[in-house]
C-alpha cells in the first residue's frame, strides 16, 4: 500500500522531507509574512489579472484539497505585470483551510493565521507547458488570497455549492462560466517573495504574489468546507481539514517585499 504524503500525524509536514529532500531548501513556501520588514521596491508594477469565465471547466476533490481547473490554451485567462515579467496563464485555484476557524492559512502575517488561504496557480509561457513550467525557478506565480471569517463571502457560495457533488476523493463535476475575478479583495497590494510548491513535490518554482487584503467568509461556510473527504468512496471517511503546511519555525534571511 503506498504510504502517500498527506496532512495526517504518520504522513503530514514534518514527514515530507522523508521522500522529498527539498522540503528542507533554501526557498521553501510558506513563510511568516513580517509586514514591518517587507522591502519596499518601487520597480514592482501593479498586478494585472485579466479571467475570462469561459475557461473555468471544472471542479475536482484531488484528495488534498478541491481545484477548479482552467483552459489554459491560449491567453484569456492571465497574469501580467505584478513582480513578474511576460504572462502567465492561470492553469486551476484550490483552498487550504483549517479544522476550526482559527487556523487553516499557510502563510501568516505577523504570527497571525487566517481560516483559509486561496491559491490561484499560473505558469509561465515560455514554457511549452505547465509541467514544464513547474519544475523551473520563474515557471509558476500563485496568488495567495487569505479568508478571514466575519460575514458570508456571497462569491464563495457558487464554489460552495458544488462541493456536494464531489465530497469524496476522485470526484468531480462540471463547472463552468465562473469568474473567479469574484474571489478576489477590492485591492490588489501584495507582498512577493521567491518560494516553492506547499505540497509535494516541493519544487521551488513559485513567484509567490500574497495580496494583503482579505476576503470574506462566514464560519458556516468554512463549515462547508470540512464536509469533503480525504477519502475516496467505499474507504473509511475522512473529513478534510487542516490541510496546510505550516510556515518553518525559523523564518530565513529572504523575506517578502512590498508594492510600493
Ligand atoms: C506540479 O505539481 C504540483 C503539485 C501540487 C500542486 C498544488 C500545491 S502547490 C500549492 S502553491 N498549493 C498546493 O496545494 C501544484 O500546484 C502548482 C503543482
Ligand atoms: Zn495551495
Amino acid at each position: 500500500m503506498s504510504h502517500g504524503w498527506g496532512y495526517g500525524p504518520s504522513n503530514g509536514p514534518d514527514k515530507w522531507v522523508e521522500n522529498f529532500p527539498i522540503a528542507d531548501g533554501p526557498r521553501q513556501s510558506p513563510v511568516n509574512i513580517v509586514p514591518g520588514e517587507a522591502q519596499y521596491d518601487s520597480a514592482l508594477q501593479a498586478l494585472s489579472l485579466k479571467y475570462d469565465p469561459s475557461t473555468s471547466r471544472g471542479i475536482v476533490n484531488s484528495g488534498h484539497s478541491f481545484q477548479v481547473d482552467f483552459a489554459d490554451d491560449d491567453d484569456s485567462s492571465s497574469l501580467t505585470g505584478g513582480p513578474i515579467s511576460g504572462t502567465y496563464r492561470l492553469r486551476q485555484f484550490h483552498f487550504h483551510w483549517g479544522g476550526s476557524d482559527d487556523r487553516g492559512s499557510e502563510h501568516t502575517v505577523a504570527g497571525t493565521k487566517y481560516a483559509a488561504e486561496l491559491h490561484l496557480v499560473h505558469w509561465n509561457t515560455k514554457y511549452p507547458s505547465f509541467g514544464d513550467a513547474a519544475s523551473q525557478p520563474d515557471g509558476l506565480a500563485v496568488v495567495g488570497v487569505f479568508l478571514q471569517v466575519g460575514g458570508a463571502g456571497a462569491q464563495l457560495q457558487t464554489v460552495l455549492g458544488a462541493l456536494d457533488a464531489i465530497k469524496a476523493k476522485g470526484q468531480q463535476t462540471t463547472f463552468e462560466n465562473f469568474d473567479p475575478t469574484v474571489l478576489l479583495p477590492g485591492s490588489l497590494d501584495y507582498w512577493t517573495y521567491d518560494g516553492s510548491l506547499t505540497t509535494p513535490p516541493l519544487l521551488e518554482s513559485v513567484t509567490w504574489i500574497v495580496l494583503k487584503e482579505p476576503i470574506s467568509v462566514s464560519s458556516d461556510q468554512m463549515s462547508k468546507f470540512r464536509s469533503l473527504l480525504f477519502t475516496a468512496e467505499g474507504e473509511d471517511a475522512s473529513c478534510m481539514m487542516d490541510n496546510f503546511r505550516p510556515p518553518p519555525a525559523s523564518q530565513g534571511s529572504q523575506g517578502p517585499r512590498l508594492l510600493p
